[in-house]
C-alpha cells in the first residue's frame, strides 16, 4: 500500500471541555482534491489549522508522506512541500505582483528559475496583464489570486486553501473554480469551503465535518443528496 499524502490518525482538539475536533481520521492521495465542509462551529478552521501546523491536537497524529508533522512549526511544514494561503503580508502593498510573487518564488532557486516560475504563475493565474499594478491597489478577488500566486510559486505538493472564494464576485467566484482544477492536475489541494455553490463546481470527494467529528465523506454527488447532510445545513441535527 503507498502512503498517504497527507494522514490525520485520531485527531482530537479540546478548548477546556469543548471537544472542537474529535477522534478525525483522514487520508489524502497524491494529486487528490478534498473539500471539507459543515455548519458553522463544525471544527473545520480549527481542523485546518491543526494541519497547517498552527494548532497543535491534544490527541492524535498529522502525518505528510509518513513524516510525523504534528505540531510542527508552520514554515517546518511549509518547506516539505505543503502551502497555505493566508493573506499577503502588507509589506507587499508597496511591490508590483511581479515583485511579490517573485520575493515568493526566489526563496530557494536560482534567478532563471525563479523568473520561469514567476512567468508561469502568472500566466496561469492570469496576472500577467497587472504585472506591474502595486499589491496595494488591487481589488479583493485580484488580491487574493496574487495570494494563491505567491503560494504555487513555491512549487508546493499540497496546498491548503481556507475558503478561497470568500468576498469574491460571481466571474471571479467561477474563474477561481477553474483555477483551482487546473491546479489540481498537478498537485493535490485540500479546500475548507462555506459555499455550496462553489463546492459544487470543483469538488470530487467531500469530508462534512458535524459537531468536530466526520458525518460522511464521499463523493460530490452522494454527500449533496444525502438526508443528513442537509439535516445539518438547516440546522436539524443528526445524532
Ligand atoms: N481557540 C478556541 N477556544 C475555544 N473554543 C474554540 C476555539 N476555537 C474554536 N473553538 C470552538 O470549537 C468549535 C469548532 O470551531 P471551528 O471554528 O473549528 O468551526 P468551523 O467549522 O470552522 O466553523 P465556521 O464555519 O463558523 O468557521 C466551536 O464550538 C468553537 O466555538
Amino acid at each position: 500500500m503507498s502512503v498517504p499524502l497527507l494522514e490525520a490518525e485520531n485527531v482530537t482538539m479540546r478548548f477546556g471541555g469543548v471537544a472542537a475536533v474529535q477522534d478525525v481520521n483522514l487520508k489524502l492521495e497524491e494529486v487528490e482534491l478534498r473539500c471539507l465542509i459543515g455548519p458553522n462551529g463544525a471544527g473545520k478552521s480549527t481542523f485546518f489549522k491543526i494541519l497547517t501546523g498552527q494548532l497543535r491536537p491534544t490527541e492524535g497524529v498529522v502525518r505528510f508522506r509518513g513524516q510525523d508533522i504534528t505540531g510542527a512549526h508552520p514554515h517546518v511544514i511549509a518547506r516539505l512541500g505543503v502551502g497555505i494561503k493566508t493573506q499577503v503580508p502588507n509589506v507587499f502593498n508597496g511591490l508590483t505582483v511581479r515583485e511579490g510573487i517573485g520575493i515568493a518564488a526566489g526563496r530557494k532557486k536560482s534567478l532563471r528559475h525563479a523568473r520561469q516560475i514567476v512567468d508561469e504563475t502568472m500566466e496561469l493565474l492570469q496576472l500577467s496583464p497587472i504585472a506591474d499594478r502595486m499589491v496595494g491597489q488591487l481589488a479583493h478577488g485580484q488580491r487574493q489570486w496574487v495570494e494563491i500566486a505567491t503560494v504555487l510559486a513555491q512549487e508546493p505538493d499540497l496546498i491548503l486553501l481556507d475558503e478561497p472564494a470568500a468576498g469574491m464576485t460571481h466571474e471571479e467566484v467561477l474563474r477561481t473554480a477553474e483555477l483551482i482544477r487546473e491546479i489540481n492536475k498537478k498537485q493535490a489541494l485540500v479546500v475548507v469551503e462555506h459555499d455550496m455553490q462553489f463546492i459544487r463546481m470543483i469538488a470530487k470527494t467531500v469530508t462534512v465535518f458535524n459537531r468536530g467529528k466526520i458525518l460522511i465523506e464521499n463523493q460530490v454527488e452522494a454527500v449533496l443528496a444525502d438526508p443528513g447532510v442537509r439535516d445539518v445545513y438547516l440546522g436539524k441535527q443528526a445524532h
